[in-house]
């Protein structure tokens, strides 16, 4: 029933106005399911290869759709995926592309959801998964890679976690990202916005902690219960020749692990994704080490959703939670092994979308499907909002 009989791929729009990946799948009762690729800015070293999606299209039309035509169920994402990584051949997926071998992972799940009249989130999670629903991380003031002239921590995220409800949660960021502008506004800051719609002000990090501390705390004010914030510092991105450079200013690995501790003690930090370079475990395990009780630590760059860097992870103690990124590693089977050690390991697995998206929804039904604590999915802005709606609409049964 759910054998597939087609796969089309084009390119399609992104919210940066690049090109990327999209596919259909059609099963051999009439599934139907479409899905397109992310697309990162402060991509990862060591995630799966994006190409080109005019050559990623070719590729996997040469090597992966005769394979999966015919051949591969959609029902069974296990040998869907397994096919395309035969098909590719390659560790990272640079044959095919991680574009192209994400775009039809994802498409084919929804095919097999939909040939079984099952929500998507019901066929990845199954009849047993969990029943919480995961706290939106709401992107409301950033720069780094995805904005210029604003703050060098790349990320400032409200995360409502006493929000009775995943409406209420969804909610109260959007007021916070209101508030932000206000409070922007009475100090005389102009602000653009950046790829994910969080503001973009040229203001230093400390200016942006106090503006996110005041949105957060009147919020939490006005609507009753618990928010708080974090961030994603993206450190990568700021480290270069051994050192972090925030503006003209330089910290060594230690000034940084000191830094990222007082802030999570200053501003009762929930979360902090990336303090530390993708290549710095030790770093990222002194840090957990010191304030890992209190707050995740969160590997995105460091662990890029891949089972092997986040068995090194474990095995040094190297954060405390993994984010999860389906277009960094290539198929669902992947991201779900990634989450599944992770939980094997107390770790937090954390679903998010990238700073190029599209108006796919998946990752609101991986995010309900694994039991994730928190989606980090943006606040405001049709991309964003895809994944926000489809939350609510889990919640209220009604996808
Ligand atoms: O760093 C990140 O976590 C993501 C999403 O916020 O950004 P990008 O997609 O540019 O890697
Ligand atoms: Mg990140």
């Amino acid at each position: 029933m759910t054998r597939i009989t087609s796969v089309a791929l084009r390119r399609v729009l992104d919210s940066r106005g690049n090109p990327t990946v999209e596919a259909d799948v059609l099963t051999e009762s009439g599934g139907f399911g479409r899905a397109a690729a992310p697309s990162g800015a402060s991509t990862g070293e060591y995630e799966a290869i994006e190409l080109p999606p005019t050559e990623a299209i070719a590729a996997a039309r040469r090597h992966a759709v005769p394979r999966l035509v015919d051949e591969v169920h959609a029902g069974n994402q296990r040998e869907v995926d397994a096919t395309l990584r035969a098909a590719d051949g390659s560790e990272n997926f640079s044959e095919i592309g991680a574009n192209s071998a994400v775009a039809i992972s994802m498409a084919a799940a929804k095919a097999g959801a939909d040939v079984l009249g099952a929500p998507l989130y019901q066929h990845l999670g199954g009849a047993f998964r969990g029943d919480n629903f995961p706290t939106p991380l709401g992107n409301v003031i950033g720069g780094g890679e995805h904005a210029k002239e604003a703050t060098n921590i790349q990320e400032f995220l409200a995360a409502p976690v006493g929000a009775p409800s995943v409406s209420e949660a969804v909610f109260a960021n959007a007021k916070v990202h209101a508030r932000a502008s206000e409070i922007l506004d009475e100090r005389g800051v102009p602000a653009a916005k950046g790829d994910e719609g969080a503001w973009a002000p040229p203001v230093s990090d400390a200016e942006a902690f106090e503006i996110m501390g005041e949105a957060v705390s009147d919020v939490e004010d006005e609507l009753g219960f618990e928010i708080g914030f974090g961030l994603d510092i993206a450190a990568s991105e700021m480290f270069e020749d051994g050192v972090y450079h925030y503006g003209d200013e330089t910290k060594t690995t230690d000034e940084q692990i000191d830094y990222v501790a007082e802030m999570v003690d200053e501003y009762d930090l929930v979360y902090v994704e990336d303090p530390l370079d993708e290549n710095d475990y030790e770093g990222f395990a002194e840090l957990t080490e010191r304030v890992g009780d209190r707050t995740l630590i969160c590997g995105d760059d460091l662990f890029v959703t891949n089972v092997d860097r986040l068995q090194d992870g474990i095995d040094v103690g190297a954060a405390n939670s993994i984010l999860i990124k389906p277009n960094q590693i290539g198929t669902l089977t992947d991201a779900f092994d990634a989450v599944e050690l992770a939980s094997r390991n107390g770790m937090d697995a954390v679903i998010s979308h990238r700073s190029g998206e599209t108006e796919d929804a998946t990752i609101a039904h991986l995010a309900v499907a694994t039991d994730a604590p928190f989606i980090k999915t943006g606040t405001v802005q049709g991309e964003r909002t895809a994944k926000l709606n489809e939350l609510i609409r889990i919640a209220d049964d009604a996808v």
